[in-house]
């Protein structure tokens, strides 16, 4: 039986404030993904994206919480976690294209009910482990790791009525390079492993996955979901992201880090986010992100 796969797009620009990422899923859909992974012997099936919708005037203010578009945020949190729900439940493999990093709420909702222990790896630039109470910028795509450990406003917390979604001890975090005061605090005081760009530097991309696997495996994980921000990679070669961080993480050692995973059979969820298609040149950043991709299903020069 061929392997399947379940394709959502999530047009949401509302967990960041530059306009233009809400076009990522067509950009990835345009930089070829069906083709290539249906090259792999995947019987893909496009559900077409979840709807936004666009907040009213009256929606704009964060009502004082510092947490901007709360609500529209939170309504497509709860559509896309149902979606991903139902791809999880007829044992289809759920790839979300974002859309900011804000969805990875929903995503996470729609996935980790269906594990007993779901391990997280989330390739970033940033750890996304912000409250309203500790952002700089009050945009929600700062939030979503923190969001899915259960801290966090409770109308993001409770999406898909439960919480919280993932333990601290099941996430690695890959690639962080830009870390607030208060991320900082909750990474030291619940033990979050991170390999920041000190380590992959020093160790190398091979060591720092297979460390990574191995930290996931003795923890005894039944489901791993890759949560894969663009800006993890350097701006040289992922330029269309909203939030760029010089030093990244190279395009060679991402392939590597994506072969290894699919090596390792663990990744049973994925997401690819905050590609920006106006930002972008030349859509690279979502060519970048297909190639990525079948890298993870299993490509192979020879
Ligand atoms: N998914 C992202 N690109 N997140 C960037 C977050 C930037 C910053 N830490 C903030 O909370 O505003
Ligand atoms: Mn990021
Ligand atoms: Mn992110």
């Amino acid at each position: 039986m061929k392997k399947h796969i379940s394709i959502i797009g999530v047009p949401m620009d509302l967990g960041q404030s530059r306009r233009g990422v809400d076009m990522g899923p067509s950009a990835i859909r345009y930089a070829g993904v069906v083709e290539r992974l249906e090259q792999l012997d995947y019987e893909i099936h496009d559900k077409g994206d979840i709807e936004i919708g666009r907040p009213g005037k009256d929606e704009e203010a964060t009502l004082g919480n510092n947490l901007k578009y709360l609500k529209a945020v939170t309504k497509a949190s709860e559509k896309l976690a149902e979606s991903v729900d139902e791809v999880v439940a007829k044992g289809s493999f759920p790839l979300v294209f974002g859309g900011d990093h804000s969805i990875a709420i929903g995503t996470l909702a729609g996935i980790a009910k269906h594990y007993d222990n779901l391990g997280v790896i989330w390739y970033d630039a940033h750890g996304d482990l912000n409250t309203g109470d500790t952002s700089p910028s009050g945009n929600i795509h700062g939030m979503p790791l923190a969001v899915s450990l259960g801290i966090g406003h409770p109308d993001l917390t409770n999406i898909a009525g439960y919480s919280p979604k993932i333990k601290a001890e099941n996430i690695v975090i890959i690639g962080a390079r830009s870390l607030d005061e208060g991320e900082k605090i909750l990474i030291r005081e619940k033990g979050i492993r991170v390999y920041t760009m000190h380590e992959i530097d020093r160790l190398g991309m091979t060591k720092v996955m297979e460390e990574a696997i191995d930290y996931l495996k003795a923890r005894n994980i039944d489901g791993v979901h890759l949560s894969l921000d663009l800006d993890g990679l350097d701006p040289d070669e992922a330029p269309g992201v909203g939030t760029p961080v010089l030093g990244g993480i190279s395009y060679r050692e991402s392939h590597l880090a994506m072969e290894i995973l699919e090596e390792s059979k663990l990744i049973t969820s994925a997401e690819f986010v905050e590609v920006n298609p106006i930002l972008d040149e030349k859509n690279k950043t979502a060519t970048v992100a297909v190639a990525l991709m079948g890298s993870l299903f299993g490509e192979k020069l020879l």
